[in-house]
């Protein structure tokens, strides 16, 4: 399915949703009119402390739940009906792989299983489209997998498990994937040369990407805009857009620039989190 909306306009729009969950206290407010937008080919990063609603935000835009007021639309459809014409990729904490395939096996099964699907998507996607995503033993050696192609999950390490699923994850052409803290497991120097990867295929396929991480230098490493949010209620503290070159390396992460976004990120966090501050009402 093709989306037609200009370039600037908001591919992935939340608007003013609110979601609460019962708990044993009584109602916990997960998401409090909270406002997202993320133009087309744009990399924007959620951050926030644990429990401020980034996952939840994250469903609701996967047309997983639907909020209890407010709007999500992705490239004007509901999220739910953007996620049954398979717009939306989705790649998880853990990856989610089938023990039994290989790792060339796992990024092909789902195009076998949906061959009509594929197809459609990549008609929709075929003015615009690389032929990397079609390729996926080109995609996998782009993510540093092309010795690993035939060893099955058991036999890789967590970061060429999470790798697999992010080749997976792009193998399918989804007009938004959206990243739930996909590196999070990993120890640093796995971590970052994942990074890496990931920016040199997404630079690639420009896939309009929502990753949420509680890695201030991820964010801003791999963003062109981080959303800053804070906790009880889940809302938007603050958001920074990201003005550092493309394509970016490692070198970036020591640089004055780097450090500029990253203080600029702390500050909204520490004023959301500091009671006495009286910006934190107006956050
Ligand atoms: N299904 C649910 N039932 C009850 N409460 C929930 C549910 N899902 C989330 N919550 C609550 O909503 C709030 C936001 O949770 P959410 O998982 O979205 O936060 P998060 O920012 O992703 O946290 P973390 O960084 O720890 O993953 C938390 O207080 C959480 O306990």
């Amino acid at each position: 399915m093709s989306c037609q909306e200009p370039s600037e306009a908001p591919f992935v729009a939340v608007h003013d949703a609110c979601k609460t969950y019962p708990s044993a206290d009584g109602t916990v407010h997960a998401l409090d009119h909270v406002d997202l937008q993320v133009p087309r080919g744009r990399f924007v990063s959620v951050i926030g402390p644990s429990g401020c609603g980034k996952s939840t935000l994250l469903r609701l835009v996967a047309g997983l739940e639907e909020p209890d007021g407010g709007q999500v639309r992705i490239c004007s459809r509901s999220a739910a009906e953007a996620r049954a014409d398979k717009m939306i990729g989705f790649v998880p904490q853990v990856p989610a792989l089938l023990p039994w395939l290989d790792v060339l096996g796992n990024v092909r099964l789902l195009e076998k299983v949906n061959r009509s699907g594929t197809a459609r998507r990549r008609r929709a996607a075929a003015p615009a489209r690389s032929g990397l995503a079609s390729d996926p033993v080109a995609l996998l050696t782009r993510l540093g997998l092309g010795d690993v192609l035939n060893r099955r999950p058991g036999q890789l390490s967590g970061g060429m498990q999470q790798r697999t699923a992010i080749a997976r994850a792009f193998a399918l052409e989804p007009q938004v994937l959206l990243m739930d803290e996909p590196f999070s497991a990993l120890d640093e120097f796995t971590r970052e040369s994942a990074q890496l990867q990931l920016l040199d295929v997404w630079q690639e396929l420009r896939t309009t990407v929502v990753f949420v991480t509680h890695s201030i230098a991820e964010a801003v490493l791999l963003s062109d805009t981080v959303v800053v949010m804070a906790a009880r209620p889940g809302r938007i503290a603050g958001v920074v857009d990201v003005g550092l070159d493309r394509p970016r390396h490692h070198g970036l992460l020591d640089s004055a620039d780097m450090h500029d976004h990253e203080h600029r990120i702390r500050e909204i966090l520490g004023r959301a989190w500091d009671p006495l501050d009286p910006a934190r009402g107006a956050a």
